[in-house]
């Protein structure tokens, strides 16, 4: 595939200016760049989502261009999202033929060629299986077999090691090379360089917009690909120092939230009609089962706990329960001694809660607003948003500009939505807007999940330094680098339990990845290559460990 001068202009921004790339066919292509580079942008345009303004793109020496996805799939294109896009109530067959019936029906036929899919790159996916019931990893398979069902023989995969643990990356990997033996290509966007080295056959770096290199993994160091990356040198963050006091800031005991199961399905019966006054019922089969099962922790000053645990055990669950956005069945939850059951979410963000959620589409921002806007959200009553109860909006788009700045959101201004911001910088705002009302205690779910290794460093110096003067830190994180790194306490979550804790100077990611997937409990032993203490710091040759 060849991509010539790819222009692209939003308002205000040129997104991809002059793009020229080439991917050769059979390899894997990794595109890297800082948060804002025109990487996304790019993707889109190549999948059809977006029209560039100008340039060429050739398929085996053949021009194409497409309107639509639908035509690039046709063309043999297919998209591997990040967040991924699967029916959770249907099984691993009706997802993969679902839209594609026409290919191979939805019968014996289709069930043999999945088969045969799976076969072939190795991918061991289970038709029947309810796609409810699997791993993350997993989905991100049947993602992949989805877009090769329909033909693609260009696969463009949108970051994604971010939710697996290594063994899972590892294997990903494996099927990665599957594919290239059969011909296929790939183009991976990343920005873990580590993986990017041992994954990538060709690495096109890409800044502010345009294509300023390519480079060679056998050869090229993390360092490097970073520093091509921005520009210039990374900034190193500095190493660890014990802040941790004695006083405890939040209290947990005995957490326990059960699945009730309420979902908007009306009782229908048969004989009479449905009317929106009917009473909503308990559907789902695993009422009673325990989401959040006696969780007890203490979170002390100056102390980052570290939970560990493949997603969905029940981390989403304990931050909305710590956040007052669902009710615990029992337990208590206490804030610089304070209890916090019958507290509002406003109360207790005002009680100096802060809160940086895993999923920044659904409760860190309003994406149509604009960013001064977004400033505001959840935090109305406090300064400087707020002055004796009245909204300050000149303060608020002032604090909107500085934290721009600070946190380096790359943006033409502070009155466009969130929506037009890349994801990267989607995070930094959010990580600004959180640390600007200098909490007490933070949730920080996957704080850099998405941002370059610059900013990745710039948000850890932010949480550390708040810690220094006594931040108690929540975090969740799949990036286990980080949870390793920043935490000075890790516990492990496993269906609603915490089963395990290790210590963070001691632990390997590959243990840990391994009691996240229920194999082990208690205290957890570090292995011998722990002894060089992994956190994140920018090591020799730049990778984030
Ligand atoms: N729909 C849009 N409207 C306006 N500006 C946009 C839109 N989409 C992207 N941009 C801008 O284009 C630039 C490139 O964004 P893009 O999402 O392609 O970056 P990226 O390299 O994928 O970043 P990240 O690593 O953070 O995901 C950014 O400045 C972004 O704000």
């Amino acid at each position: 595939m060849e991509l010539h001068g790819i222009t692209k202009r939003f308002p205000g921004v040129v997104a991809n200016r002059d793009i020229a790339i080439t991917v050769r066919k059979g390899t894997v292509h990794a595109l890297i760049g800082e948060n804002g580079a025109g990487k996304s942008t790019l993707m889109k345009i190549l999948y059809g989502m977006q029209k560039p303004d100008e340039g060429t793109i050739a398929i085996d020496g053949e021009q194409v261009a497409f309107s639509t996805p639908g035509d690039a799939i046709a063309r043999g294109i297919g998209m591997v999202h990040q967040h991924f896009m699967l029916a959770d109530n249907l099984t691993v067959l009706e997802n993969v033929v679902l839209g594609g019936e026409k290919l191979h029906g939805i019968g014996a036929k289709a069930r043999k060629k999945i088969l045969e899919i799976s076969d072939a790159y190795g991918l061991g996916v289970r038709p029947d299986a309810l796609v409810e019931d699997l791993g993350v990893a997993d989905r991100q398979r049947v993602e992949i077999l989805k877009v090769l069902y329909r033909g693609a023989r260009i696969l463009i995969l949108d970051e994604p090691t971010a939710v697996l643990v290594p063994q899972e990356v590892d294997a990903l990997f494996d099927n990665l090379r599957e594919l290239k033996a059969e011909g296929l290509t790939v183009i991976f966007i990343s920005h873990k360089l580590g993986e990017v080295l041992k994954v990538a056959d060709d690495i096109t770096v890409i800044r502010r917009g345009t294509t300023v290199g390519t480079a060679d993994p056998r050869t090229a160091t993390t360092k490097q690909l970073a520093e091509l990356m921005v520009g210039s040198e990374l900034p190193s963050p500095e190493t660890r120092e014990s802040t941790v006091t004695d006083v405890p800031m939040l209290q947990v005991e005995g957490l326990t939230l059960l699945e009730t199961g309420i979902t908007a399905v009306p009782q229908v019966s048969a004989a009479r009609v449905v009317s929106p006054s009917d009473t909503y019922v308990h559907e789902s089969a695993e009422v009673g089962r325990k989401l959040l099962d006696d969780v007890s922790l203490t979170i002390h000053k100056g102390e980052i706990l570290g939970i560990a645990g493949v997603e969905g055990n029940g981390q989403t669950e304990l931050i909305e329960a710590l956040m007052g956005m669902v009710s615990p069945d029992a337990g208590v939850i206490r804030l610089d001694g304070a209890d916090l059951s019958a507290v509002p979410v406003r109360k207790r963000r005002e009680g100096g809660i802060g809160y940086i959620p895993e999923d920044r589409h659904r409760h860190g921002l309003l994406l149509e607003a604009p960013l001064w806007e977004n400033r505001i959200l959840g935090h109305v009553t406090e300064a400087p948003n707020s002055k004796r109860g009245i909204l300050d909006l000149k303060a608020a788009r002032q604090d909107t500009e500085r934290i721009v700045r600070e946190y380096d959101v790359r943006t033409p201004g502070i009155d466009v939505t969130a929506a037009s911001l890349s994801g990267g910088n989607q995070q930094k705002l959010i990580v600004g807007r959180e640390m600007s009302h200098n909490p007490k205690f933070l949730i920080a779910a996957h704080p850099t999940r998405g941002v370059d290794v610059g900013a990745q460093a710039q948000i850890w110096d932010a949480i550390r330094d708040a810690r220094r003067e006594g931040l108690a830190v929540l975090l969740i994180s799949a990036d286990l680098d980080e949870l390793i790194g920043l935490s000075d306490t890790l516990r492990v979550m496993y269906r609603g339990k915490l089963v395990a804790d290790a210590d963070p100077a001691t632990i390997t990611p590959e243990q840990l990845g391994s009691a996240m997937t229920g194999a082990a409990s208690g205290h957890l032993e570090g292995g011998e290559q722990a002894e060089q203490s992994a956190q994140p710091e920018q090591s020799e040759d730049g990778d984030a460990r």
